[in-house]
């Protein structure tokens, strides 16, 4: 209820003409319901989606889709977050997509993370940070992200290593308390093998939830005032 409630939410920004970037998860699920609907009821936009599952449901919504070349501009990306602290900075990539997400949300001129009071903390890292490598030499890859302080372990979906849209794996990385999320940003995506990870640090423009009382709660972020 509470992810159909912010999802829907986020619809409101969305106006005729754009270019919206189409995250991936179970609460902008309900977003993509709703611009449906929109759309059946005459408004115009066109959708980029972050993973072949959005694809799929943005398909069977009737939204329609652009490519890159396509388009000018992302004017807003729509998606959720895995954790969101106090400063807008999120963990993402719990769905696997973080990579083809985080490309969009950097390429929109205005990114909205819709997320449920669940995913309000007060610091990163209870959720464990996924981190998408490439195949070859992945042992490598998880020796070096060891170095840094992590337990963790290969994601594995079905009895199988998952792999992503663009045919990598994640491994799901335990780093509690994370007090600086720009430097540990940097740092894994410093070591070779490693394609991006889930901080997505001073991207967020902004944040619907809803506060204890369940009322919505619109948060914006230092560089979106
Ligand atoms: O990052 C994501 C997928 O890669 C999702 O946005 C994140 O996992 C939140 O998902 P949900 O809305 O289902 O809780």
């Amino acid at each position: 209820m509470e992810k159909q409630i912010v999802g829907e939410k986020a619809a409101q920004f969305v106006k005729d003409g754009m270019v919206i970037g189409l995250g991936t998860g179970s609460t902008v699920f309900y977003t993509i319901q709703k611009l449906g609907l929109l759309v059946k009821q005459g408004l115009s936009i066109k959708g980029i989606p972050t993973s072949f599952q959005t694809e799929r449901l943005a398909k069977e919504n009737g939204i329609p889709l652009a490519n890159f070349h396509e388009i000018e501009q992302i004017d807003i990306a729509i998606d959720g977050a895995d954790e969101v602290n106090p400063e807008l900075d999120l963990i993402k990539g719990g769905g696997g997509a973080l990579l083809r997400e985080k490309i969009i949300a950097r390429a929109a001129r205005t990114f909205i993370v819709v997320a449920d009071t669940s995913k309000m903390v007060d610091r990163l890292g209870t959720f464990q940070l996924p981190v998408e490598v490439i195949p070859f030499g992945y042992e490598m890859t998880e020796k070096h992200i060891r170095s840094l302080g992590s337990d963790l372990h290969i994601r594995i979906v079905n009895g199988q290593a998952f792999k992503t849209d663009n045919g990598n794996y994640i491994f799901d990385c335990n780093f509690p308390n994370i007090t600086n999320p720009k430097q540990l940003e940097q740092d894994l995506n410093m070591i070779p093998g490693v394609v991006e990870n889930g901080l997505f640090v001073g991207m967020a423009d902004i944040v619907i939830t809803l506060d204890i009382e369940k009322n919505i709660v619109i948060k914006k972020s230092k560089q979106s005032v």
